[in-house]
């Protein structure tokens, strides 16, 4: 079933089902240029830095815009909040009914490798961005009205939650049409595998620490059975891998640079991925809360991600609860 088609079956409102495909016409337009490779500069540095200081890539720009355009043609967005600009971008049709935040490339350290990127959307109520300005972009995750990525991998994939259940779309490159492929994913509850960045170990929370050397004494430990590790530097790649055989995602709030909350951005990449992930029966929290809870106060803040399998995160947020001496949270 083309995507159109699954959009009019399972949505009534027509604003979101035209967002959505133009939401797929960015994709299909950043993969072609990804497949080009290195013939499209595609792994060229920039020398400009975003609000958040990294250095930009050539296709964070070009994405950026790619998808901004599609955004604008689709006449139902007021404005867009992207990872790449200070400010959210206002379009002339102020009174739209969404707005929508994005992060035109994640995993741009995997472009020089020719690794997996992605791109990840937020869509928002416009609960008055003509008054409020870039106010109106901080809305709790638990009001999106639809959430998706963008996986440009081996296939290129659309990942769609709309609020009832995440579907996976597969893009026919002969036809540029997305199928669905997967509907309704489900997280097992359980799993045996987790996602971190290790290197960063010694400037974890105890509770991180703890949980982590549990898993790694494995059969010979606590936890009775032996765990695995991944870590492929792109969410939109590692939170796939869950969405399709379980597991964890963990960026922890870590001590490497105190003041700062956590590594991944609110807005445009931890509220889209706990959608899509607790629309599949996963969880995420920031270590005590559910993310999708939290009132943000600025565009570009970061939150420490943990989120995956249900029991482990469970888990995990008990050790954080723990830690702090708090009575312990209970569901
Ligand atoms: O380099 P690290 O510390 O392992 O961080 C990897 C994380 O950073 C990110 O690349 C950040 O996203 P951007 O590439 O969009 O800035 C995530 O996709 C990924 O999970
Ligand atoms: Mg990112
Ligand atoms: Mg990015």
């Amino acid at each position: 079933m083309q995507l159109e088609v699954f959009l009019e079956k399972v949505s009534v409102n027509h604003g979101l089902n035209v967002l959505v495909s133009h939401l797929a016409q960015a994709g299909i337009e950043i993969a072609a240029l990804i497949r080009q490779g290195a013939l499209q500069g595609v792994t060229e540095k920039m020398t400009s830095t975003n609000v958040q200081g990294e250095t930009q890539m050539k296709l964070d720009i070009r994405s950026h815009e790619l998808a901004v355009a599609q955004l604008r043609a689709s006449a139902v967005v007021a404005g867009v909040l992207s990872e790449e600009e200070d400010h959210p971008v206002l379009f002339e049709t102020l009174d739209a009914p969404f707005l929508v935040s994005m992060d035109p490339l994640d995993g741009s350290s995997n472009l020089a490798i020719n690794g997996v990127v992605g791109s990840i959307f937020s869509v928002l109520p416009n609960i008055g961005v003509s008054t409020l300005g870039e106010q109106a972009f901080l809305q709790p995750g638990q009001d999106q009205r639809a959430a998706a990525y963008l996986m440009y991998g081996p296939a290129t994939l659309m990942v769609l939650t709309l609020g009832q259940g995440t579907h996976v779309f597969t893009l026919d490159h002969d036809s540029n049409t997305f199928m669905l492929t997967q509907q309704t994913v489900q997280i097992a509850e359980e799993t045996s595998e987790f996602a971190i960045n290790a290197s960063n170990q010694r400037y974890w929370a105890p509770a991180m620490q703890r949980y982590i050397n549990e898993c790694l004494q494995g059969a010979d430990g606590l936890r009775g059975r032996d765990f695995n590790m991944r870590w492929c530097a792109s969410m939109v790649m590692d939170v796939h891998r869950i969405l399709t055989r379980g597991g964890v995602f963990l960026y922890p709030h870590d001590c490497k640079q105190p003041v700062r909350a956590g590594r991944l951005r609110l807005l445009y990449e931890a509220n889209p991925m706990s959608l899509l992930v607790s629309q599949a029966g996963g969880e995420s929290i920031d270590g005590k809360q559910p993310i999708l809870a939290i009132q943000p106060d600025s565009c570009h803040q970061r939150v420490p991600v943990l989120l995956g399998a249900k029991q482990e995160i469970q888990r995990l947020r008990e050790y954080h609860w723990q830690d702090s001496d708090h009575p312990q949270a209970t569901d």
